[in-house]
């Protein structure tokens, strides 16, 4: 159990944000990839909601060393063994089922499940994880729950996801118990379409700055 823990630590204090990316062309993934890892964002998360979501992550995965893929919006247990396979190097949710426990005690990549409440949270203490997205953040609570968390979760870390922006960012990220957050908006939508790396580029090391 200590080792998992370490392994998704090592993942998700690698950068203070994690960029949540919604792939539609495959032929974004790689230089999208390198816009945010070469700006100080290593930490990637491809939601599995387009066609094309598990070949841009075997492609970030081959073509882009300097960065941590993994896959989002990993629903079941059919998911997570798809993204394994496919070369993610850790998977995340938004939610999370028993069946999901049961593959992550089994699988070959780190997991990270997601929580919204204290019951939700104790549950996943009980099947052996520590760490946890917090999402939607902003409409759970945002900056006081993660406060209020702390209380009797002291131990835990989360990565708060879901409304956050550079201006929510950083009262997140001076808690003691935020690991990093994760989030859309350094991947404007006008941007993705124009292919506007330098723009996701400048807004990647603007995240990078965030923390230290
Ligand atoms: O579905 C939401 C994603 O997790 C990212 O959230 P965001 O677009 O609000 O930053
Ligand atoms: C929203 C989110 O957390 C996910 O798609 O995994």
């Amino acid at each position: 159990m200590e080792s998992r823990i370490a392994a998704v630590d090592a993942i998700l204090r690698a950068a203070p944000v994690v960029p949540v990316l919604t792939i539609e062309r495959l032929d974004d993934a790689v230089p999208l990839a390198r816009a945010l890892a070469d700006n100080g964002l290593p930490v990637l998360e491809v939601t599995l909601r387009t066609d094309v979501a598990r070949a841009a992550i075997e492609r970030i995965a081959r073509e882009v060393p300097n960065a941590i893929v993994g896959a989002g919006t990993v629903l079941k247990r059919e998911d997570l063994l798809a993204v394994s396979d496919a070369g993610a190097q850790f998977a995340i949710s938004p939610g999370v089922t028993d069946g999901l426990y049961a593959a992550a005690a089994t699988s070959a990549i780190p997991f990270i499940p997601a929580i919204a409440t204290a019951s939700e949270l104790m549950h996943g203490l009980d099947e052996g994880h520590a760490r946890f997205k917090f999402f939607p953040a902003e409409s759970a609570g945002g900056v006081g729950a993660m406060k209020a968390f702390a209380g009797p979760f002291a131990h835990v870390g989360f990565c708060p996801t879901g409304g956050i922006d550079a201006a929510k960012a950083p009262a997140y990220l001076a808690l003691p118990n935020v690991i990093t957050v994760g989030g859309s908006w350094m991947v404007p939508k006008d941007a993705l379409a124009a292919r506007d790396w330098d723009t996701i580029g400048k807004l990647a090391a603007d995240c990078a700055r965030l923390r230290g």
